[in-house]
């Protein structure tokens, strides 16, 4: 069934991936602080996501929110990671547990993990006949600031699910490229997602039933170190694509 749905950070490029499969498949409202070019799928409000009132005002009506505003800087500093990724993200929890929105997905990042990628391990991880895996039961552990505002992020949905009720899923969303995986990075092929296979998960985070979740967004790549074997069962997801394809 189609769902109204607020979108945030929907100028930006997860934002494109989720809109190029799914305009026609929910009644959208786009939120961003850069306004829109060209034609887009819904209403579009111009915002940024610190201002409370504006973003409770976007929250009427809404059955699920995707959101992905934020800084997606891996090397973004302290002041930014602070307002847009934390204080930013605070705002839209608590402005969808205030209009009564059922269900919000975050977009978290493979970062609020980095540091498992040691030197013992790496780059021996990133290949297709190593079986080390991240499942998402493990505590966060960040290799930057950037990583450091998602893990909070991702706490901030666990507070607001317990104390508020509100279905939280937490995409640890691996390295999104349009077409083909990242070339000559084993890293990035490990954790490639798809613009198809984002769009896919995404419309499952707004169609399925959960309570608090931590979930991989990767392709079904043969080289990979995290497991998506919780968003098959959780969310139904089915990747369709695997970055050893284009190798
Ligand atoms: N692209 C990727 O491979 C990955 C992305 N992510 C996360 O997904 C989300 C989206 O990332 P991308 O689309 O790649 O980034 P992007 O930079 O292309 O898009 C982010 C959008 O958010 C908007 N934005 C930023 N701060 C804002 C604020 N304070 N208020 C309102 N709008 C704001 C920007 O104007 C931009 O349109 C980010 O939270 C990022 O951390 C996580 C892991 C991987
Ligand atoms: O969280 C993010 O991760 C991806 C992949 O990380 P990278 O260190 O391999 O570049 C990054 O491209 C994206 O900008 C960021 O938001």
């Amino acid at each position: 069934m189609a769902q109204s749905v607020l979108l945030t950070g929907a100028a930006g490029r997860v934002g494109e991936a989720i809109l190029g499969d799914l305009a026609d498949e929910h009644e959208w409202r786009l939120l961003d602080r850069d306004p829109p070019t060209g034609e887009q799928p819904g209403e579009f409000v111009v915002a940024d996501i610190t201002d409370g009132d504006a973003v409770r005002e976007a929250m009427g009506g809404i059955d699920a929110v995707i959101h992905l505003a934020g800084d997606p800087r891996p090397e973004a500093p302290w002041d930014s990671v602070l307002t847009n990724n934390i204080d930013g993200t605070r705002t839209v929890f608590e402005a969808a547990v205030d209009a009564g929105v059922e269900k919000v997905a975050f977009a978290s990042s493979n970062h609020a993990v980095g540091a498992y990628e040691t030197d013992e391990r790496t780059p021996e991880m990133y290949r297709a006949d190593d079986e080390y895996r991240l499942d998402g039961t493990e505590l966060p552990r960040p290799g930057n600031l950037y990583g450091v505002s998602k893990a909070a992020g991702e706490t901030l949905g666990r507070y607001y699910h317990d104390e508020h009720d509100l279905s939280v899923v937490c995409v640890r969303i691996g390295n999104l490229t349009e077409g083909h995986p990242p070339i000559d990075y084993e890293r990035g092929q490990a954790m490639w997602l798809s613009y198809r296979d984002c769009a896919h998960l995404f419309d499952r985070c707004i169609r399925a039933d959960y309570g608090y979740e931590i979930v991989y967004g990767i392709s079904d790549n043969d080289r990979k170190y995290y497991s998506i074997e919780r968003a098959r069962e959780v969310l139904g997801y089915e990747p369709r694509d695997n970055s050893a394809r284009h190798e």
